[in-house]
């Protein structure tokens, strides 16, 4: 990896079908270490190893020489990277690099590495002509410096599932069915519907292969710890017979804060509002349970408005999830939707240089033709926030209020009336 060079480190990428298996193993245990996780095993090395086939991961490492003292298969610093479809709305996907598995040990923090192996990725995935690349953050102020915005947001929520659960006379009514399932019955049938989702929901990721392994309880990802074999299935089918939605969910014995028997949902996706709110009565419906969290939930959410006591639904917190980068602005800009008719010139500032420069975006009838120009930008600012904007998670006025979009009252309320508008972007899968 001649690209490559830290002194008294050597860098590799793995080959994750042929690549030295103590290679491959010290890479594996250095991230579990580096996301303070327990020690792997021979199982959670097998799936973890299946899935950097399955998607194609590329791997890259940095190693010190071993010495007495110090291994020479564990890396310094890991990270990895892979390809798939990102949903950037009106229908439309993208192929996108993701970006995971980023750690640096403490011996080697602060020392440029993520720098190094980021411009590097960021550099292939350009080669390579993808227009974009995503990941999810552990810290919100290290990404932003690559170019990488917040543009995606769940709501972590707790639902009181007491008597006071209960839908108004005027909610959506169900004529469909809820079913019980095992999980390795129903992986097929959730993974369809899930590709469903992901073709119709912006800001949606095509889901790596470990999915399968997880929601199907496979393997227990987490040990004794996250309790995968607690996992149960519930399909919704609609009034044809045909699925339409399904929870994976999790009943125990545990107790929230407040004493409360708890259910967790895993992963709930629903192709309609009815099947959503169904689910929901499924949930509520369970004995023994008087709250149900959820970590993903979205922000438009419908359940507390088609209640009759919407408290009953509390929003715990709102995180971030998906950060997009844009590598090439004009195959990004050009795929996604657009909401006015205008022009404006967009000056991008890119420290590292892929999405820099003067672009012409002229919307008509919902589509964007985007050219460099040497026109002076109306509108400019920097390669993070044109990824937290890009898929209309957030509007243009808020970030000119933040102060990180710049011109003219005029120019900015242009851009805004092209730029907003649309369903909020949602994404569930973590990677
Ligand atoms: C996509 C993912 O995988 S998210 C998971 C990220 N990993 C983790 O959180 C695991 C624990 N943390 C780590 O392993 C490391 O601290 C990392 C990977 C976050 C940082 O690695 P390092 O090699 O120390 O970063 P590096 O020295 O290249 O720093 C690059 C820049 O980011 C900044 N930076 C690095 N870490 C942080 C941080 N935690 N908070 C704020 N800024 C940071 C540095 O100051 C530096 O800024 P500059 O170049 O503009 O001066």
């Amino acid at each position: 990896m001649s690209r490559l060079e830290h002194p008294g480190l050597v860098f590799r990428s793995l080959d994750p079908s042929e690549g030295d298996e103590a290679l491959l193993k010290g890479w594996y245990e250095a991230t579990r270490r580096g996301f303070h996780q327990t020690r792997g095993n021979d199982d959670g090395f097998a799936a973890w190893r299946a899935h950097t086939q399955n998607d194609s991961l590329t791997l890259l490492g940095a190693w010190s020489e071993a010495t007495e003292f110090a291994s020479a298969t564990m890396p310094v610093a890991t990270f990895s990277s892979w390809t798939a479809p990102v949903n950037v709305g009106g229908g439309t996907s993208l192929p996108t690099r993701l970006i995971s598995d980023v750690t640096v040990a403490p011996t080697h923090r602060r020392q440029g590495l993520l720098r190094k192996l980021m411009t590097v990725a960021l550099a292939d995935a350009v080669a390579e002509g993808l227009p974009l690349a995503a990941l999810t953050v552990s810290e919100g102020s290290i990404y932003g410096r690559f170019g990488f915005g917040m543009a995606t947001h769940v709501r972590q929520v707790e639902v009181e599932v007491t008597s006071k659960f209960r839908f108004r006379d005027d909610a959506i009514t169900d004529d469909g069915s809820v079913t019980l399932l095992e999980p390795a019955d129903a992986w097929k049938t959730i993974a369809s519907v899930y590709a469903t989702f992901q073709e119709t929901t912006r800001g949606s990721v095509t889901r790596p292969h470990y999915y399968e392994t997880w929601l199907s309880s496979a393997y227990d990802f987490g040990g004794d710890s996250k309790d995968e074999s607690k996992q149960r299935v519930a399909l919704h089918l609609d009034a044809s017979g045909t699925p339409d939605g399904y929870v994976v969910f999790k009943t125990a014995d545990e107790r929230n804060d407040a004493g409360l028997r708890m259910a967790t949902v895993v992963d709930l996706v629903a192709l309609t509002p009815a099947a959503y709110l169904r689910l929901w009565r499924f949930l509520a419906d369970i004995d023994l349970v008087e709250r149900v969290s959820w970590r993903k939930a979205p922000l438009r959410d419908p359940l507390s408005w088609a209640l009759a006591e919407p408290f009953v639904v509390k929003s715990e917190e709102l995180d971030d999830f998906l950060w997009m980068r844009v590598l090439d602005p004009v195959a990004a800009l050009q795929a996604r939707p657009w909401h006015a008719d205008g022009e404006i010139v967009l000056g991008v500032d890119d420290q590292l240089g892929h999405a820099s420069g003067a672009w012409q975006v002229v919307v008509r009838d919902g589509r964007a033709e985007v050219t460099a120009t040497d026109a002076r930008p109306s509108v400019t600012l920097s390669a993070d926030t044109l990824g937290a904007l890009y898929l209309g998670g957030v509007d243009v006025r808020t970030l000119a209020a933040a102060g990180r979009v710049t011109g003219s009252t005029e120019a900015i309320e242009t851009w805004a009336a092209m730029a907003d508008g649309g369903p909020l972007p949602y994404c569930i899968t973590g990677f």
